[in-house]
C-alpha cells in the first residue's frame, strides 16, 4: 500500500515534489493545522504528518492517528508536538535542526537594529508626513555588549554576526563548553553577570521547565538600565507582564518580540508600547529557509517511510538508509530475544542487560536495545513499539544496561540478553547468519541452535532417556505437527532444553500434559 502524508501547515510546495518523487502520496492542506477538530477527523488516514508551528499535535490528535508513523517538523521547535504521547504511540518525531537557523539569527539582528534606531515607529511617523527628526534619537551598536541566553545553533550564528558588528558577545548557556565559547569568540558568563552587563539581551533557548520565565520579574530587575531585549526563540521565556512594567518605568529601553506566550497573539501585554517591536513568528520566514526545511523534512520523512532510515528524530536514534538493511535482521533478532524472555518471565522485570559482541557492535545498538525492550514488553503491554519501549521501560523503573565488546567465540556477531526479575534471571543469546535469518543459540547458558517460528514450544527438563519420545508422541496424539526440533544440554544427565517449532499453537491442556512428564521443569508455548 502506498504511504500517505498529510501536510497540515504552510510548507513550501517544494516538499510535495519530493514526496511524489519518492512514491509517497501527499495531501496538501496548508490551513488545516489551525483547525484541530478537522485535523483529528482526517489524521487517521495518514502514515506521515508534516507540520510547522500552526499545527498542534496533541494527545487527542494522536489518539485518532491510528496509522501514523512519523511527524515531520519543517523547522526546529517541536514544542507544539506532544512528544511523550507520540513516543508512547510509537510515532517518530523528526525536525530539521539547521534549515532555518541562519534566517532566524538574521531576524534577531534585524530586530536589534529596529530597536536601536526605532525603525518601525520612525517609518510610520515619516509616512504619516510628520518628519519627526528630533523624536527618533537612536543608539549605536558598535562597542555594545550582546548578551545571549542560549548559544546553540542560532545563538552561535547571532554571536558571529554580532562580533562582525563589533559588539562584545557574552553568553549564558550551561551546555556551552569553554572550547566552543573560545572558538566562537564568546565570553561564557553566568546568568547574573549577563543580566548586569548586557546592553542587548537575545534569547535562543528552547522552552523547557528550566527556561520558562528565565527572564522573570526577579531576573529582569537585575538587568542594566536601558537594556533592549529580543525574543526570537519561544514565547514563555520572558514574563510578558513583568517586562511591560519595566518598559513602562523606562528601565528597559526596548523589546522586540517574534514569539509570544499565546499564539497567534491577537492581544498581548507588550502590544501598544512605543518601544516595542513585534512580528508574527516570522523568524524562519524567508524563502530560502522555507525551501530548505520543506525539502529536508520531505526527504527525511520519505526516507523513513520507504526505506526505514531515521534522521534528526527527537525520540529515536538515527539510522541511515545504508544502515537500515544491515540493521533489519538484527532488529528482528533483538525483538525475538526480548519477546522470548518476556514470555518466559513470570514476575516484574527489574533489570535488562544487553551484551553486544563482534560485528554487531558497529551497528546502531541503541536501536537494537529499543527493539529488545519492545519485544520484552510486548507480551505484557499490547501496543508498545520500538520508539516507545525505552520510555515505557523507564516509566516502570526497569534498569537498562548496554555492553559492547569484541567477539570472543564462534559467532561473528552475538547478542546476549539477560533479564532479571525479583525472583529469577533469564539469559538468551542469538545471532544472525549470512542469509539474514535470526537464530537462538543459547538459553540460560545451554547451547542450542533454533530458527524462530511463529509458534514454538520451549521445554526445560532433566537430561534423562525417554523424554523426547514421550514428548513428541504426546504432540502427535494431540494432532500438533512438528516443523523443527532443536535440543541442547549443559552436560550428560544435566539440564536440557528443547525448542520446538510447531505448525499451530499448542493448547494449554497439551502443555499441562507435557509438564507432567518425568523430569520436566518448565513448559511454555511461545509465539513470535
Ligand atoms: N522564531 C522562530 O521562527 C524560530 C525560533 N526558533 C527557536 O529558537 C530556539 C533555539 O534554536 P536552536 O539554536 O536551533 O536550538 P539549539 O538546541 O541549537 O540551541 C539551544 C541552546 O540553548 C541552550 N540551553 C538549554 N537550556 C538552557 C538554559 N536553561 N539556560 C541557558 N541555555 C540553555 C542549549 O544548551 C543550547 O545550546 C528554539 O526554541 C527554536 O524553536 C527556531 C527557529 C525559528
Ligand atoms: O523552527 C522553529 O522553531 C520555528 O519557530 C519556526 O516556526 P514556523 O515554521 O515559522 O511556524
Amino acid at each position: 500500500m502506498p504511504r500517505r502524508v498529510l501536510i497540515s501547515d504552510a510548507l513550501s510546495p517544494a516538499a510535495i515534489a519530493i514526496f511524489k518523487d519518492r512514491g509517497v502520496e501527499v495531501d496538501f492542506q496548508p490551513a488545516l493545522g489551525k483547525d484541530k477538530e478537522k485535523l483529528a477527523s482526517i489524521v487517521g488516514g495518514f502514515d506521515g504528518l508534516a507540520i510547522r508551528s500552526d499545527t498542534k499535535v496533541t494527545a487527542e490528535v494522536l489518539e485518532k492517528a491510528t496509522r501514523l508513523k512519523v511527524i515531520g517538523r519543517a523547522g526546529i521547535g517541536v514544542d507544539n508536538v506532544d512528544i511523550a504521547a507520540a513516543t508512547a504511540k510509537g510515532v517518530i518525531v523528526m525536525n530539521t535542526p539547521f534549515g532555518n537557523s541562519i534566517t532566524t539569527a538574521e531576524h534577531a539582528i534585524a530586530l536589534m537594529f529596529a530597536l536601536a534606531r526605532q525603525i518601525p515607529t520612525a517609518d510610520a511617523s515619516t509616512q504619516a508626513g510628520k518628519w519627526e527628526k528630533k523624536r527618533f534619537m537612536g543608539v549605536e551598536i558598535t562597542g555594545k555588549v550582546m548578551g545571549l541566553i542560549g548559544c546553540g545553533n542560532i545563538g552561535s550564528i547571532v554571536a558571529a554576526r554580532a562580533s562582525g558588528l563589533h559588539m562584545h558577545v557574552i553568553a549564558y548557556d550551561p551546555f556551552l563548553s569553554p572550547e566552543r565559547a573560545q572558538d566562537l569568540d564568546v565570553e561564557k558568563v553566568d546568568l547574573d553577570s549577563l543580566l548586569a552587563r548586557a546592553d542587548v539581551i537575545s534569547l535562543h533557548t528552547p522552552l523547557t521547565a528550566q527556561t520558562k520565565n528565565i527572564l522573570s520579574a526577579a531576573t529582569l530587575a537585575k538587568t542594566k538600565k536601558g537594556v533592549r531585549i529580543i525574543n526570537c526563540a519561544r514565547g514563555g521565556l520572558v514574563d510578558e507582564q513583568a517586562l511591560r512594567a519595566l518598559l513602562d518605568s523606562g528601565h528597559v529601553a526596548g523589546a522586540a518580540f517574534d514569539v509570544f506566550v499565546d499564539e497567534p497573539a491577537k492581544e498581548n501585554p507588550l502590544f501598544g508600547h512605543p518601544n516595542v517591536v513585534c512580528t508574527p513568528h516570522l523568524g524562519a520566514s524567508t524563502s530560502e529557509a522555507q525551501e530548505n526545511v520543506a525539502l529536508q523534512i520531505a526527504e527525511q520523512m520519505s526516507d523513513y517511510l520507504t526505506r526505514g532510515a531515521v534522521s534528526n528524530a527527537v525520540n529515536f536514534p538515527s539510522i541511515t538508509a545504508e544502515e537500515a538493511p544491515k540493521l533489519r535482521p538484527f532488529i528482528a533478532l533483538s525483538e525475538y530475544l526480548g519477546s522470548f524472555a518476556g514470555q518466559l518471565v513470570d514476575s516484574g522485570v527489574t533489570k535488562v542487560t544487553i551484551i553486544y559482541e563482534g560485528a554487531v557492535t558497529e551497528l546502531k545498538t541503541k536501536a537494537l536495545t529499543a527493539s529488545v525492550i519492545a519485544g520484552l514488553l510486548r507480551p505484557m503491554l499490547a501496543d508498545v513499539s520500538v520508539v516507545s519501549a525505552p520510555a515505557v521501560a523507564k516509566e516502570r523503573g526497569i534498569v537498562i544496561d548496554e555492553v559492547s565488546r569484541a567477539a570472543d567465540g564462534d559467532y561473528e556477531s552475538l547478542i546476549t540478553l539477560v533479564v532479571e526479575t525479583e525472583t529469577e534471571e533469564r539469559r538468551i543469546a542469538g545471532t544472525v547468519f549470512h542469509a539474514g535469518k535470526p537464530r537462538i543459540i543459547s538459553v540460560n547458558t545451554i547451547d542450542v541452535d533454533a530458527l524462530i517460528a511463529p509458534a514454538m514450544i520451549y521445554v526445560s527438563n532433566e537430561d534423562k532417556p525417554g523424554f523426547i519420545g514421550r514428548f513428541t508422541s504426546m504432540l502427535g496424539a494431540a494432532g500438533i505437527n512438528i516443523a523443527t526440533f532443536a535440543l541442547g544440554r549443559d552436560r550428560e544427565g544435566g539440564s536440557a532444553i528443547a525448542l520446538v517449532a510447531v505448525d499451530e499453537t499448542a493448547p494449554e491442556t497439551v502443555l499441562a500434559e507435557v509438564k507432567r512428564l518425568p523430569g520436566v521443569k518448565e513448559v511454555k508455548a511461545l509465539s513470535f
